[in-house]
């Protein structure tokens, strides 16, 4: 049998250009236990994902805020403070940079997405103003402004618990500091060999490839082991 997973999508299942790679559409169709995708993107991305894989929308997203599994929706984040930390960054004339059309935030409940173009000393400064509840979570693709007590190790939580599968069942795979705390409770975790520090220090395997590359070496081991 193979093991359930806790994929994080940008750096993970992407290219280096940010696109899906394609072995996806082969791998994890057919992988036979749950896959959950775990990311930092706003909760119709991993939805339309799993949807495309023909898979059970079994996702957290927005680094947690919002899981998604059996058919039921939870939402552990709550937007107000950083909306509140996001708004201070425009009265102090930060620039969210996403420009006038923001598809990144416009279905996001639990937080907000900053490009990484956004004044990051500013945003941190301002973060830090608003007390401990808020935190900016870089991912290498946005900075994420969340409330301190949501992560995707949370999320995964809550989709075991409703599973019925513990934590520690799950290997992980992830690129960033938003997936140390899904590797802190898989019981097997590879950060690819593009991941951030954060996230090869948190790994128990730092894989010697990149992207999808990585992803879908530990994939193929995980396999075999299983045969
Ligand atoms: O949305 C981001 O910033 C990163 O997304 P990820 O968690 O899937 O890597
Ligand atoms: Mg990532």
């Amino acid at each position: 049998m193979v093991p359930p997973l806790a994929l994080d999508i940008d750096g993970t299942l992407t290219t280096a250009s940010g696109r899906i790679d394609p072995r996806v559409f082969d791998l994890l169709p057919e992988w036979d236990a749950p896959v959950v995708l775990a990311t930092g993107k706003a909760f119709p991305y991993p939805v339309a994902l799993a949807h495309f894989l023909g898979r059970a929308e079994t996702v957290i997203a927005e680094n947690g805020g919002v899981v998604h599994v059996d058919g039921e929706t939870t939402v552990l984040g709550d937007p107000e403070a950083p909306r509140a930390v996001v708004e201070a960054f425009r009265e102090r004339g930060g620039d969210p940079g996403w420009g006038a059309r923001d598809t990144v935030n416009r279905w996001r409940e639990t937080e907000v997405a900053l490009s990484l173009d956004a004044d990051e000393t500013l945003l941190r400064e301002v973060a830090a103003a608003a007390g401990g509840d808020v935190e900016v979570v870089d991912t290498g693709y946005a900075y994420h402004v969340k409330s301190t007590g949501v992560s995707k190790g949370r999320g995964l939580e809550r989709v075991a618990d409703a599973l019925g599968i513990e934590p520690a069942a799950f290997v992980a795979v992830g690129d960033s500091e938003n997936d140390v705390s899904t590797f802190a409770l898989a019981g097997e975790s590879y950060a690819v060999a593009n991941a951030d520090v954060a996230a090869r220090n948190a790994a128990d395997t730092v894989l010697e490839e990149s992207y999808m590359d990585g992803t879908a070496g530990v994939l193929a081991d995980l396999r075999a082991r299983s045969e």
